[in-house]
């Protein structure tokens, strides 16, 4: 016969090992997920194979080796494995004044469901007419902020004045709110996936009127007397100014040399060519972007679709320029 003391030792004896049991078997638990191979974190895909390059139609990287982002390129999987983890917040500024507001809820139900899927995103819509911009449901980890800005008489100043309060916006609120921001025209519309892809330190698109042709033809300020002239024989490409970005405290410098220069302009009673952006070219001849973005990124809706162009994500809304201008 067993004694009770014997019993209660025998239990006891037990109910201690089981603790250091669950307390080192969670520990264990806990620890080995980083050595073993995991399938929650393994990632199978098909191996880059050197000598068969992806796209051989198009240029895929500069001569100061940045990357051009074309479809068939990447992989958005592998992509999404490298920044999802790090839990960023994407911004996105986009400017509604006068009878742009029109533009809002096709741009943003838009982006809702391509841009930046899976991430955090805060839109800022910077108006001179809050009352205007129509609610639009966002899903979770989204949100929008209405800017209120002044308006400028002319759409010239308008498009340019963007620079202005896109640099005060990241000095005041964004910086503290975002990682990346990008910078896009109101009068878009996403068509597909933009994704993880476009992340990089300093990010601009190449115009899709200009991918294709001589820089000779490219619509550059040419008068030496604009802050934005670039010589004939100089230039990379033509680079669009409904769509830069990056990180935000590269978006500031940026926006802030851009501002400057055309102040300068104006000192001196000069506008260049195409506003902005003619300044936004001057600034990335002599600072190359370190990722561009192919014309898959910023398209035009009354341009035929060439054939290397597989795909469309965003792309300008047919307007009439005399109706919203005025
Ligand atoms: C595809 C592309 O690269 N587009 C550029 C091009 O013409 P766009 O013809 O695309 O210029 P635009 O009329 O869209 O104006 C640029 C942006 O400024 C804002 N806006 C403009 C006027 C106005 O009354 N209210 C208002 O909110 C709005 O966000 C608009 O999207 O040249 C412009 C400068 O001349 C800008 O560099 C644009 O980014
Ligand atoms: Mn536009």
């Amino acid at each position: 016969m067993i004694s009770r003391k014997a019993l209660g030792s025998l239990v006891c004896l037990s109910a201690v090992t089981t603790l250091i049991w669950v307390a080192v078997g969670n520990w264990k638990v806990h620890y080995l997920p980083y050595y073993l191979p995991c399938p929650e974190i393994l990632l199978f895909y098909q191996q880059p194979r050197v000598l068969a390059p992806k796209r051989q139609d198009v240029l895929t990287v500069t001569p100061w080796l940045a990357p051009i982002i074309w479809e068939g390129t990447f992989s958005p999987e592998i992509l999404d494995s490298v920044y999802m983890p790090l839990n960023l917040t994407i911004g996105v500024t986009a400017f509604a004044i006068g009878k742009y507001t029109r533009f809002v809820g096709r741009f943003l139900e838009s982006a809702e469901m391509h841009f930046m899927k899976g991430y955090r995103v805060n839109y800022y819509i910077f108006t001179d007419n809050p009352e205007m911009i129509p609610d639009v449901q966002l899903q979770p980890g989204r949100r929008f902020d209405v800017v209120h800005i002044k308006k400028y008489s002319s759409w010239q100043e308008i498009s340019m004045r963007r620079m202005e309060a896109i640099n005060l916006h990241i000095a005041e609120r964004s910086h503290r709110e975002v990682d990346y921001l990008f910078c896009l025209d109101i009068d878009m519309v996403f068509h597909n996936a933009w994704g993880a892809e476009t992340l990089s330190d300093i990010v601009a698109a190449m115009h899709p009127g200009y991918f294709n042709v001589p820089r000779s033809q490219f619509p550059y300020e040419r008068r030496s007397s604009s802050a934005a002239y670039i010589p004939e024989g100089e230039g990379d490409f033509y680079y669009g100014g409904a769509v830069f970005g990056g990180l935000v405290k590269k978006v500031y410098e940026f926006t802030k040399t851009c501002h400057l220069t055309i102040l300068a302009d104006k000192a001196n009673g000069i506008m260049a060519a195409w506003q902005e952006e003619s300044h936004l070219n001057r600034h990335f001849l002599s600072h190359k972007p370190s990722k561009v973005l192919s014309p898959e990124y910023i398209w035009d809706d009354r341009k035929p679709k060439p054939p290397e162009i597989f795909l469309i994500r965003f792309s300008t809304v047919d307007k009439s320029y005399q109706e919203v201008r005025n």
